[in-house]
């Protein structure tokens, strides 16, 4: 009888074998999934660099960490360039620039979706000029406000391309398709104390984004005249007054004013280097229909129909606090005569030819009024008791007073506002009861108030 086959060592072989496949299949595991990790980490890594490079601002300023802000990245690194293009859109960008009038204007609005951006876009394209807006829709404050300002526009067929200013290809694009001869830059990191808060915002759309504006505008040819928002609060802590454009400007209180000042500087620079024509028109305190949210005549409105308590600041000398609030319909003045004596650039591809205009203005309107004076014009307007705070200004940038002397302005382009508050106010309150639906009820309480007391009404 034959022998079983020894099978020991065939069973001993085979087990060897599984063993080394388990380990193989084992190590080949670990190798790829090694090698996916490291993909993803690389591919993350590239995404974060693209973003950092075309994103800085991480705030809620103009370049802010917003939904839009990320659309545009997604499509931009994923759809090779950005999200606007196409024949479409070109012709969209075309004829929304393109002047109605012999010898009109075709002006890129920055920031058209904002309270002074909108309000001139309407204004240009009234007597007939090309406009074309950007803005970037952050969400600083509610932008359901700046969608409804862009619908407004777009009735009057104005488009709004929604791009940030430090997108430089987006904006090189802009130059491509239509030869401005203007742009209007009122695109920024706006609000005093807000700078304590998120002070890269401010760096982000005043100071890079504006040179990033100022770089495309210097390479365009024709290179286009510049009028630009600095601001009253560069005045800071000079304390002559009215505040004349020949007083210091080099104590900001706040960082915001720190940066409109640095803005001012480097249009200097830009001129001076480039020929680039530039105007800073130093606004003061602006009020009006579809303004700002974030402003103290706004949200006072609002806290006194809520029955909310308000803070009133005073001055660490125990002082009213004052502003030359100044309204909107006389500011869009100031900037279409700004935009009407703008000499032309001189500069062509990045070379200057000849010295070019470089300007500054007030815009203010000579008449301060302390906040205690402007609440109660809106208690008399919303026929309602403000629940008064009355506390020293904390030290968050602000400045106690401001006066605009403007006569520079009224030389050079007839500047002269004719809004007093009151009247402005008025305006406003009519336009704040009607975009939030509370007409009735401001109505009836007038009504009301009226019958116990003559009062003015709203
Ligand atoms: O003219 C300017 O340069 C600036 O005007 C405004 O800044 P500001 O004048 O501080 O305007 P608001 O924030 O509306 O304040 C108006 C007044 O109300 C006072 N205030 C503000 C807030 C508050 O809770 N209580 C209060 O009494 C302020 O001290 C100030 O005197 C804008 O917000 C800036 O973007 C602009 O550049």
């Amino acid at each position: 009888m034959a022998s079983p086959p020894d099978t020991s060592k065939t069973l001993k072989l085979e087990r060897y074998n599984s063993y080394i496949r388990k380990v193989n299949s084992t190590k080949l595991l670990n190798a790829s999934s090694k090698l996916l990790f490291r993909a993803t980490l690389l591919v993350a890594l590239i995404l974060v660099f693209i973003f950092t490079i075309n994103y800085p601002d991480s705030g809620g300023g103009n370049g802010g960490n917003n939904l839009h802000t990320h659309r545009n990245f997604l499509s931009s690194a994923f759809y090779g360039g950005s999200d606007h293009g196409g024949a479409a859109w070109e012709k969209q960008v075309r004829h929304s620039s393109t002047p109605h009038r012999p010898n009109g204007m075709s002006v890129l609005v920055t920031g058209a979706a904002g309270f002074v951006g909108s309000h001139c876009s309407m204004a240009l394209k009234k007597r007939g000029d090309g406009v074309l807006g950007l803005d970037n829709f952050n969400n600083y404050y509610d932008p359901s406000l700046k969608r409804a300002r862009q619908s407004l526009l777009l009735k009057h067929q104005i488009f709004i391309v929604e791009g940030d200013l430090n997108d430089a290809a987006l904006l090189a694009k802009l130059f491509d398709v239509v030869p401005f001869t203007h742009i209007l830059h009122l695109a920024a990191q706006a609000g005093v104390r807000y700078a304590m808060k998120n002070p890269q915002s401010y760096i982000s759309s005043n100071i890079a984004g504006f040179v990033n504006l100022l770089e495309v505008a210097k390479a365009a040819d024709p290179q286009p005249a510049i009028v630009w928002a600095s601001s009253s609060s560069v005045y800071g802590l000079n304390t002559e007054n009215p505040f004349s454009e020949l007083h210091r400007t080099d104590q900001p209180a706040s960082l915001y004013a720190a940066t409109k000042k640095a803005g001012e500087e480097i249009a200097h620079t830009y001129n001076h280097i480039y020929g680039l024509s530039l105007t800073g028109l130093r606004f003061f305190t602006v009020y009006g229909p579809w303004g700002r949210p974030d402003m103290a005549y706004f949200f006072f409105t609002k806290d006194i129909l809520q029955g909310k308590q308000i803070d009133i600041y005073k001055t660490h000398d125990a002082k009213e606090v004052a502003r030359d609030f100044t309204y909107i319909d006389d500011i869009v003045k100031g900037c279409l005569g700004a935009l009407d004596t703008a000499e032309k650039s001189t500069g062509s591809g990045g070379k200057k030819k000849a010295p070019a205009q470089l300007r500054i203005y007030n815009l203010g309107n000579t008449s301060p009024v302390p906040v205690g004076k402007l609440v109660s014009v809106l208690e008399n307007l919303l026929n309602t008791k403000a629940k008064k705070h009355i506390i020293t200004m904390p030290r968050n940038g602000d400045v106690p007073f401001t006066h605009a002397n403007v006569s520079l302005a009224f030389k050079d382009f007839g500047y002269k506002p004719s809004t007093d508050l009151p009247t402005g106010l008025r305006k406003f309150v009519k336009w704040y009861v009607g975009y939030y639906g509370i007409q009735s009820r401001v109505k009836k309480e007038n009504e009301k108030n009226n019958n116990q007391s003559p009062g003015e009404s709203a």
